[in-house]
C-alpha cells in the first residue's frame, strides 16, 4: 500500500514528453435540484479562500442556515438559465467549448487541452491525470479569471498543487498569470461591445462595467483584485473612447452581511433613472463565460430592477464565451507560457 498515486498505466513510469494545457474554471452544479446545488455550494463555500472564517465558526452557520435555504433559491435561478440541449450549466458548456476550440489551434503540434472545475466535475485531479495519460509531463495551468483574486485564481492553483502532492512523479507546471489588460483580451471585449451595440434599437447612455465583488477586507489585506478590475475597465474605456462617467465600474453578487467592494451594481443602476439615465448596457468582463451571475443576476434580475424604477432600455452584453477573440487570447496566453518550459 502506498500513499502516492501513479495515474499512468500500470508499470509505465515514462512519459512522452508532451506539453498539455489545462483550463480551470470555477465550478458549477451537476443539476438544478436541491441536493446537486447543495453539494456544489457546500464545496465552494467551505473553501477558506472564499469564506475567510475559522471553520469552527463558519461551518455551523453554513450547515444550519446557508445550505438549508440557499440551494432552493440558487437552484431556481439555475433552472432559468440551464442549457437543456446539453443538460448542463452555461459555465460548463462554454468552458468545454473553449477547451475544444483551443485544442483545434494546437492540433498540429499535438498539444492536448484539458478542462477542469475547481469545485465539482470534471475535477482538476481527473483532468490532470488524463493529460498525464496522454503523455504530458509538462502542464500549463490557465485559470479562466482575467483578474487575480485569492478567492478564484489562487484556490484553483491550490487545488492543482494539492493533487500534485499525492503524485509520485509530478509533471512540471507553468501557471499563467491573470491578464486584466492583455491587448487581445481588451480587443475582444471592445469588439464584442461594438458588435452588440450595433444590434440594438437604442443608444445606451451608459456602459456599466460590472465585476463580481469580494469582501472589502480581502482588498485591505492585499488582494489585487479591485486594482485589476480597474485596469480592465480603464483599458476597455480607452479602446472604446469612453470616459469614466460614460462607463462606470460596479461590483455585483454581494454575499453575507460584511461590506463588499463598492459601488454595488444593483443600487447604482437603480439610481440612474432619477438622474435621467434610462438607457443602459451592461458588460461583465470579470467572467470569461456566461454563468448564473451574468445571465440571471444581470440579464434578468438587474434588468427587472432597472425597468421597475423607470429605466426604459437595458442591454446585457454576453461574455466572450467561445468567440474567436477568446480563443485567440487563450492561444496567446498558452503560447507565451510554453516558452517557460
Ligand atoms: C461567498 C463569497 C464569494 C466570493 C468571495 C466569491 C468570489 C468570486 N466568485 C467569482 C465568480 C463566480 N461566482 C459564482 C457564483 C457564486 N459565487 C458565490 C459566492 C462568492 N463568490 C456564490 C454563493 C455563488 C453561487 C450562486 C449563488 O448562490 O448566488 C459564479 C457562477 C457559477 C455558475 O455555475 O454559474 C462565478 C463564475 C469571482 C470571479 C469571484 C472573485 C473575484
Ligand atoms: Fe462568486
Ligand atoms: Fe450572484
Amino acid at each position: 500500500m502506498t500513499y502516492f498515486i501513479n495515474p499512468l498505466p500500470h508499470s509505465s513510469s515514462s512519459s512522452e514528453g508532451r506539453v498539455g494545457v489545462l483550463l480551470i474554471n470555477l465550478g458549477t452544479p451537476e443539476a438544478t435540484d436541491y441536493f446537486s446545488v447543495r453539494r456544489y455550494l457546500k464545496e465552494f463555500l467551505s473553501d477558506r479562500r472564499v469564506v475567510e472564517m475559522p471553520p469552527l465558526l463558519w461551518q455551523p452557520i453554513l450547515q444550519s442556515f446557508v445550505l438549508t435555504r440557499r440551494p432552493f433559491k440558487t437552484g431556481k435561478n439555475y433552472k432559468r438559465i440551464w442549457n437543456r440541449a446539453e443538460n448542463a450549466s452555461p459555465l460548463r458548456v462554454y468552458t468545454e467549448r473553449q477547451a475544444y476550440e483551443l485544442a483545434a489551434r494546437f492540433e498540429k503540434e499535438s498539444i492536448p487541452v484539458g478542462w477542469a472545475m475547481r469545485y465539482g466535475k470534471p475535477s482538476i485531479e481527473e483532468a490532470v491525470s488524463q493529460l498525464m495519460r496522454q503523455g504530458c509531463d509538462r502542464i500549463i495551468s490557465l485559470p479562466l479569471y482575467p483578474q487575480y483574486s485569492a478567492s478564484t485564481t489562487a484556490t484553483a492553483q491550490d487545488q492543482l498543487f494539492r493533487y500534485l502532492m499525492r503524485l509520485r512523479r509530478q509533471p512540471s507546471i507553468v501557471t499563467v498569470p491573470s491578464f486584466p489588460d492583455h491587448p487581445i483580451f481588451i480587443k475582444a471585449l471592445a469588439e464584442s461591445v461594438k458588435k452588440h451595440l450595433g444590434t440594438l434599437d437604442f443608444k445606451p447612455q451608459r456602459l456599466i462595467i460590472s465585476f463580481h465583488g469580494v469582501p472589502e477586507f480581502f482588498i485591505k489585506k492585499g488582494d489585487p483584485y479591485q486594482d485589476e478590475c480597474f485596469r480592465t475597465a480603464e483599458a476597455l474605456r480607452e479602446e472604446l473612447g469612453l470616459t469614466e462617467e460614460q462607463a462606470p465600474v460596479t461590483f455585483q453578487s454581494r454575499f453575507g452581511p460584511t461590506e463588499w467592494i463598492k459601488p454595488y451594481t444593483a443600487p447604482f443602476v437603480q439610481s440612474l433613472p432619477q438622474k435621467g439615465i434610462t438607457k443602459i448596457a451592461v458588460i461583465t468582463p470579470g467572467f470569461m463565460t456566461d454563468c448564473i451571475e451574468t445571465l440571471d443576476e444581470i440579464g434578468r434580475e438587474l434588468r427587472e430592477e432597472f425597468l421597475e424604477v423607470g429605466g426604459q432600455d437595458f442591454a446585457y452584453i454576453p461574455c466572450l464565451n467561445e468567440s474567436e477573440g477568446t480563443i485567440d487570447l487563450l492561444e496567446a496566453l498558452s503560447r507565451h507560457a510554453l516558452k517557460a518550459f
